[in-house]
């Protein structure tokens, strides 16, 4: 992932996804981050990348609500466990206060001992349905290749951050909730690949999230918002 900014930066994140490396204990996704001299080209350092990949892609989730979800923010509810599930537990939170949080148990402790502080509190789910139920905004974060998310299960107006997937970058969600909703990316370029099999289901990538923010598309009116995060 390359990334020039004038010539101010010059930088580039190399990051790999292996799905099973949490039998080795070790992080599914792994990031370094090479910055040049944006004037010579010259390597500067070579910085661990899996920090700002957890920020990164929970602070675009942060933005994509802001923009698409107008509601009440009072339940949210995430599907997996891992590195994103954590990241977007708090920075979710810390922009919106959400009153409930379902999430899945083993990052329970750790987050109630670190966000009960500002009155948050975290619930474990034993299904997925049980934790989506009721809830006002959704970030699945997983690597699931078989939808783990049912429309009958959610509510209208709900907002969904879909962050996660891996190979099949729409594999999370199940084609219904796909077809009842308006679906935003952060890049037109990575989606013609990425989330071409939409098209199949006679789905559109509707906009950039970055034509939400500067106005140049309005969103209609759907039963939800999709955030189809790649990553770009
Ligand atoms: N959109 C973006 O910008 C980014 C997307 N990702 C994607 O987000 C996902 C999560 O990444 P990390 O949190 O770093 O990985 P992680 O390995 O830390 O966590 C993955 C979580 O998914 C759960 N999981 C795996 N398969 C599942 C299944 N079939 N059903 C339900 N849960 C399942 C695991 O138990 C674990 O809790 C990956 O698909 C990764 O490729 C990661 C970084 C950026
Ligand atoms: O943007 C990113 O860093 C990634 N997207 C999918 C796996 C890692």
């Amino acid at each position: 992932m390359p990334c020039g900014v004038g010539g101010e930066a010059l930088g580039c994140k190399i990051v790999t996804a292996f799905s099973n490396n949490s039998q080795l204990g070790l992080p599914s996704v792994m990031a370094n981050i090479l910055l040049h001299d944006p004037n010579t080209g010259q390597l500067k350092i070579i910085l661990e990348g899996n920090t700002l990949t957890g920020l990164r892609t929970a602070a675009a989730s942060v933005v994509a609500t802001k923009e698409l979800h107008s509601g009440e923010k009072c339940r949210l509810a995430i599907l997996g466990a891992g590195i994103q599930a954590k990241a977007h537990a708090f920075a979710l939170n810390h922009a919106f206060k959400f009153k409930e949080n379902e999430k899945a148990k083993k990052l329970v402790e750790e987050l109630r001992a670190e966000c009960l502080t500002d009155g948050t509190d975290f619930q474990v789910s034993s299904t997925a349905e049980q934790c989506v139920r009721d809830a006002d905004v959704i970030c699945t974060t997983t690597y699931a290749s078989e939808p783990i998310l049912h429309f009958e299960w959610i509510k209208p107006g709900v907002h969904i951050n879909a962050v996660g997937a891996g190979v099949n970058h729409h594999s999370e969600l199940d084609t219904r909730t796909y077809q009842n909703s308006v679906v935003v990316t952060d890049s037109m370029a990575s989606a013609s690949e990425e989330l071409k099999g939409l098209a199949n289901i006679g789905v559109p990538v509707y906009a950039e999230i970055g034509q939400i923010i500067n106005k140049t598309v309005k969103i209609p009116k759907t039963h939800c918002t999709i955030f189809h995060s790649l990553g770009r």
